[in-house]
C-alpha cells in the first residue's frame, strides 16, 4: 500500500475583468512561487472554438450543452509551458482570435457549461504536482475556490485596460478591440460579479502600477495571508 501523504496544493484565486492582467500577472506569480497556473478563461474559449468549428449555434444553450459530452479538453498548468488542446487540435492560438472572443460570453452564460467546467477546474487544480496553483478567471474567488487561503480581485480602470490591450496591437484595430473588451465585460458581468470584491477578497488595483509592481503587490497579499 502506498502510504505517501498527499498534500492538497495551496490555491491562489484571482478574478478580474478582461485585460486586467489576470493571465500575465498570475503566470508571473506562479513562476516566482514555483506554483502551477490555471487560466480558466481558456476552457470557455476552447468550448466556444469547438462550437464555431462544428457550426453550432452559440446563442442556443441546448446546442452548446450538446457539445459538452464531446469536449475533450486539456490544458497545461506549467506557467512556462502553457498549451491548450481540444482532442487532437492544439488551439492555444486559435482561442485568442476575435471571432472566439465575440461568442465566448454566450457560451459561458449557460449554467450547465459553468457547472461542467467548474468541476473540471477543481480536478485539474487538485492534481497539480506543485506546492500550489494560481487559478485565474471570473468566479474563482466566489464559486470555483471560495475557501482558497488567498483570494484576490485584480482590477484596473477600463481606459487603462483598453490602452494595455491596444499597446499589444500594431494596427488600427485597437479601437474595436477596446470596444469588444468593454462589451464582453458587460455581458460577463450579468452572469458573475467580478467587478466587486466578495467578502474576504483583497483588491489589487493595478491602474497606477507597472507590471512588475503588480506582481509584487499580489505576492505581498499571498505572503501576508500565510503569516
Ligand atoms: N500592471 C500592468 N502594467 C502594464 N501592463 C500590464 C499590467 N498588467 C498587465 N499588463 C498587460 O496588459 C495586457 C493584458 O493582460 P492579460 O492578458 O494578462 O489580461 P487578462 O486579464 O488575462 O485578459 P483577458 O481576460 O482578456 O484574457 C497584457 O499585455 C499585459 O502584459
Ligand atoms: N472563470 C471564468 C473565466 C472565463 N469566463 C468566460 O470566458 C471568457 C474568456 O475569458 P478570458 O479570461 O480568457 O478573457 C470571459 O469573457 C468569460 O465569458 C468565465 O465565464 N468564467
Amino acid at each position: 500500500m502506498n502510504s505517501t501523504p498527499t498534500v492538497a496544493p495551496v490555491v491562489v484565486a484571482i478574478d478580474g475583468p478582461a485585460g486586467s492582467g489576470k493571465s500575465s500577472v498570475s503566470k508571473a506569480v506562479a513562476r516566482r512561487l514555483g506554483y502551477g497556473f490555471l487560466d480558466t478563461g481558456a476552457a470557455y474559449r476552447a468550448l466556444a472554438w469547438l462550437a464555431l468549428d462544428r457550426g453550432a449555434d452559440t446563442e442556443s444553450a441546448a446546442s452548446v450543452v450538446a457539445l459538452l459530452d464531446d469536449f475533450d479538453y486539456s490544458i497545461g498548468t506549467d506557467p512556462d509551458g502553457y498549451s491548450v488542446r481540444v482532442g487532437e487540435d492544439d488551439v492555444t492560438e486559435a482561442i485568442r482570435e476575435p471571432r472566439v472572443a465575440a461568442v465566448v460570453s454566450a457560451v459561458a452564460r449557460v449554467p450547465e457549461v459553468r457547472a461542467h467546467l467548474v468541476a473540471m477546474f477543481r480536478s485539474i487544480a487538485a492534481a497539480v504536482d506543485r506546492p500550489g496553483i494560481v487559478i485565474e478567471g471570473r468566479d474563482i474567488t466566489t464559486i470555483v475556490a471560495p475557501d482558497a487561503p488567498v483570494r484576490i480581485l485584480l482590477t484596473a480602470d477600463e481606459t487603462v485596460r483598453m490602452a494595455r490591450r491596444s499597446a499589444e496591437l500594431t494596427d488600427l484595430a485597437a479601437d474595436s478591440v477596446g470596444r469588444a473588451l468593454a462589451e464582453r465585460d458587460r455581458a460577463d458581468a450579468r452572469v458573475v460579479d467580478f467587478l466587486n470584491a466578495a467578502d474576504g477578497v483583497t483588491t489589487v488595483d493595478s491602474t497606477h502600477l507597472d507590471f512588475n509592481r503588480t506582481v509584487d503587490a499580489v505576492i505581498t497579499v499571498i505572503e501576508e495571508a500565510s503569516t
